[in-house]
């Protein structure tokens, strides 16, 4: 569950990102967040995972209110979600495998388990065998595949989503959609942010609105 409370986001230099925003999504659902470009979706998807913090009102994920969680707590709100941003951010000096396995590395998984997962997700977003290629052989969207895979290693309640599609053709794009929706169903809740109306659209999914920091729609 993502709850967010009369939420403000004010960065240093006075610029408003976002203005009393309150809204919730429960356990399970598939929202997708609209709005124009500096609208504030961005800042909006990086509160959840304490990246940036609100400036007033409070953001609760399942439970936890994560707008004043020390820092230290921080690994530990976020090995429970899954963050999927506009660029892959791949590491190009490592194979796909190494790119996916980072996380559990990083959560001290033991190493037999760790490979199954890994070879799991590559499976699972449409890259099984693909693991020992190197991510500047692969095309926009599987390198983006690849960024998915690395965001569910962990098997995340939560997977977010920031423009995932942004460079992507609009066939390889309308995948990827698909991608998160099969997540959705397997019952990961999933927020992704997209300035392309046609993503989903089919799927009519519940979505939430931004124009200049204000929710305009599906509070
Ligand atoms: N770190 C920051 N410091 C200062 N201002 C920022 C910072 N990050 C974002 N902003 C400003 O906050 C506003 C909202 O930005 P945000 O990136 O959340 O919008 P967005 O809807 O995601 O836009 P886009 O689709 O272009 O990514 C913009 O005017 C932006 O310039």
């Amino acid at each position: 569950m993502i709850v967010f409370e009369d939420v403000a986001k004010r960065y240093a230099g006075g610029y408003t990102a976002l203005a009393g925003v309150s809204f919730e999504i429960r356990h399970g659902e598939l929202v997708v967040l609209s709005g124009h470009s500096g609208a504030g979706k961005s800042t909006l998807l990086k509160l959840i995972p304490a990246i940036e913090r609100p400036t007033a009102g409070v953001v609760r994920i399942n439970g936890q209110d994560v707008s004043r969680l020390p820092s230290r707590a921080i690994p530990y709100l976020r090995r429970n979600l899954g963050l999927v941003l506009q660029e892959s951010r791949l590491l190009f000096d490592r194979s796909v495998f190494d790119n996916v396995m980072l996380p559990l590395v990083i959560t001290g998984h033991p190493p037999g388990d760790a490979a199954k997962r890994v070879a799991a997700a590559l499976e699972r977003v449409g890259l099984d065998g693909r693991g020992r290629e190197m991510p500047a052989g692969l095309s926009g969207g599987e390198q983006q595949r690849v960024a998915i895979a690395r965001a569910i290693v962990n098997r995340p309640s939560i997977l977010l989503a920031d423009e995932p599609t942004a460079h992507l053709d609009s066939a390889t794009a309308a995948g990827i959609a698909a991608l998160f929706k099969s997540f959705n169903s397997a019952g990961v809740t999933v927020l992704v942010s997209t300035h392309d109306a046609t993503l989903f659209a089919e799927s009519s999914p519940r979505r939430l609105t931004l124009a200049k920091g204000l929710l305009t729609e599906g509070a």
